[in-house]
């Protein structure tokens, strides 16, 4: 297909329904099962996993593992953006071919942090070989007949990180997702998203450009927040979304079954659907992590429960499944709401606007709900007000104690 026929940017935005809520890239969980029960929540975009492009263009073995027939289906796996981290043009070429009938569009990974990606020169190591990224991204506009977009992180200076989406969108990116952390910025030391940043990128691009604006989501009203302080086209989550599907909710706020939804909910609705599509094995693989992330403030309330999930594996059956976790966990919410007092304890407290624009609510550990991560020891609410006392060179023990809670 020739060049002139391939939707732009803005073309193919509209054309898959002008999405604003994303699926994030995730790998082992933003596969099939995930971006089904997402989008029933909300989402109206989803990336898949990343996928190592030599790979998937070379071995069957690991295409079968990270893709099957149902995915990128029309009637409930679109729209679709598959993922790849590339290092050769051609290989990277070869393997977008294999799915460009299933998908919207292909992306190039250039976010990836982890020692894996230093090892395999991919990801966020391509940060610094800006010819090699202007060729892998050239390469699929030139020679694909769907677009091609990309996934960056920023460089600490706002200038060079806006020289470099520029190179990312000369080269023929249609999409631009801006995930507002550095390369530095992984695991432990996460810290926060710099929406500055990534606001900056947005004002100083081409105003046609369809830019998605990633990182620091940790409630549905944090869409709005997101989209009306970048003015970006839509918010991409991965965090958020793993731990609470309902964050893509964003326009039923007032409804705790949507926003929160019950864990018991969700693990039953989760379960059936990577039931259903047996064919995905990348579903099935990644059902333990997602359990384990969507029962987090529950578990530590039922270790047995927990005990029993952790004895679970890929490999044991769904009837293992339901009978040692899905079921316990619905037997125990449901106890819970028989109790008297349920409609006083099953309460969702927001909490006062913080100093960094939003607020913490506390939710009742049979809802799904955020995770703070701790960063050396320190969660992540104590972790925003430090960030925001260096910043305003304020010491931190005249921080006063509740813009500190969670
Ligand atoms: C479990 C997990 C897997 C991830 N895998 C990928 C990936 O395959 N490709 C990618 O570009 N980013 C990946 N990321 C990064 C996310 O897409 C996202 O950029 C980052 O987590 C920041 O968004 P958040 O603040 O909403 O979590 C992953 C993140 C998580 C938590």
């Amino acid at each position: 297909m020739s060049n002139a026929r391939k939707l732009k940017g803005r073309e193919l935005f509209e054309k898959i329904g002008k999405p604003t809520k994303i699926v994030a890239p995730m790998v082992d969980q933003s596969e099939l099962a995930w971006r089904i029960l997402s989008r029933k929540y909300g989402a109206t975009l989803a990336y898949t996993p990343m996928f190592h492009a030599k790979l998937f263009a070379t071995s069957p073995k690991y295409r079968k593992d990270m893709w099957c027939e149902m995915d990128g289906d029309p009637n409930f796996d679109r729209p679709l953006v598959v993922q790849f981290c590339a290092n050769d043009p051609e290989y990277l070429l070869q393997a977008a071919k294999l799915v460009q009938d299933k998908c919207d569009a292909v992306d190039l990974n250039l976010g990836c942090p982890q020692g894996i990606a230093k090892k395999g020169h991919y990801g966020s190591f391509l940060m610094d070989e800006w010819d090699l990224v202007h060729k892998l991204i050239k390469n699929l506009h030139d020679n694909l007949d769907i677009p091609v977009t990309a996934k960056i992180r920023i460089f600490p200076e706002k200038e060079k990180s806006l020289q470099y989406a520029r190179t990312v969108l000369d080269a023929g990116a249609q999409f631009l997702t801006v995930h507002g952390r550095l390369r530095e910025q992984k695991g432990q030391q996460s810290g926060l998203a710099d929406w500055e940043t990534i606001k900056y990128l947005r004002e100083n691009l081409p105003s046609d450009t369809v830019f998605f604006s990633n990182g620091n989501l940790l409630y549905p009203n944090d869409i709005s927040r997101c989209m009306n302080q970048i003015n970006c086209d839509a918010v991409m989550s991965a965090e958020g979304n793993l731990y609470n599907p309902g964050i893509f909710n964003a326009d039923d706020c007032q409804d705790k079954e949507k926003v929160f939804p019950r864990v018991d909910v969700i693990c039953r609705e989760y379960f059936e659907i990577v039931k259903y599509h047996e064919l995905s094995s990348a579903s099935r693989t990644a059902m333990k992590s997602h359990l384990f992330k969507i029962l987090r403030p529950f578990l530590p309330n039922h270790t047995d429960i927990r005990a029993s999930l952790a004895l679970l594996n890929a490999k044991s059956s769904f009837d293992d499944y339901e009978n040692k976790v899905i079921i316990p966990v619905e037997n125990v919410v449901k106890s819970i709401f028989q109790e008297t007092d349920i409609e006083e304890k099953d309460t969702v407290v927001k909490g006062d606007v913080e100093l960094w624009g939003g607020s913490y609510y506390t939710v009742p550990y049979w809802r799904c709900q955020p995770y703070f991560r701790p960063v050396n020891g320190v969660t992540a609410d104590k972790r925003i007000v430090e960030c925001l006392k260096r910043k305003a060179e304020i010491p931190l023990e005249n921080v006063h104690e509740k813009e500190i809670k969670v």
